[in-house]
C-alpha cells in the first residue's frame, strides 16, 4: 500500500482557527473535504520547512510555526497517510486561496460543524477538547 507523509498547519488568529476546503477530486473521500493547509514533505526538507513552503504556495501566508500538535496515521482506501500537525500563529486573517475552493475562520467549538477529511477528525477532536 502506498504511503504518503504530509505536514498540516493549525493556524490560529486570536480565538479563530483556519479551515480550508479541498477542490473536487476523483478520490471521493477527500473531494471537497475540509482540511488544514499543508502538503507532502519533499526530499531534503524538514517538516517545518515543508510546511513553510506549502503555506506560501497555497495561501501566501507566513505564520509563526510553533509546536507539534498531533501526528495521525490514517488508512484511506488507496494509501496510508501519516500527517504531522503543527500549531501556527498568524498576525492577520488575510490570505489568497491558490488551491482551495473556500476557507473559514472558526472558533474551536464550531470546528465539528464542517465535513472534514477523515484523517483530520482526531486533530479536530483534540482541538475541541483541550486546546
Ligand atoms: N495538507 C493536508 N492534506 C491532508 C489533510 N487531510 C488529509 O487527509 N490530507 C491528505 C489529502 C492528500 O491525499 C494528502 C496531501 O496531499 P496534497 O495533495 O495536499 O499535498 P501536495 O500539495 O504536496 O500535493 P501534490 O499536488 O504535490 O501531490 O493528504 C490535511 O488536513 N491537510
Amino acid at each position: 500500500m502506498k504511503k504518503v507523509e504530509v505536514v498540516a498547519a493549525i493556524i490560529k488568529y486570536e480565538d479563530l482557527i483556519l479551515c480550508v476546503q479541498r477542490a473536487e477530486s476523483k478520490l471521493d473521500y477527500i473531494s471537497k473535504k475540509f482540511e488544514f493547509p499543508g502538503g507532502k514533505i519533499e526530499v531534503g526538507e524538514t517538516k517545518k520547512e515543508a510546511l513553510k513552503r506549502e503555506l506560501i504556495e497555497e495561501l501566501i501566508i507566513h505564520p509563526i510555526i510553533n509546536d507539534h500538535f498531533l501526528t495521525v496515521v490514517h488508512q484511506y482506501p488507496d494509501f496510508e497517510l501519516t500527517m504531522h500537525s503543527f500549531i501556527c500563529i498568524a498576525d492577520s486573517k488575510l490570505l489568497t486561496l491558490n488551491e482551495h475552493i473556500s476557507h473559514q475562520w472558526l472558533k474551536k467549538e464550531d470546528l465539528n460543524k464542517l465535513d472534514w477529511a477523515a484523517a483530520d477528525v482526531p486533530i479536530v477532536n483534540k482541538l475541541v477538547k483541550n486546546d
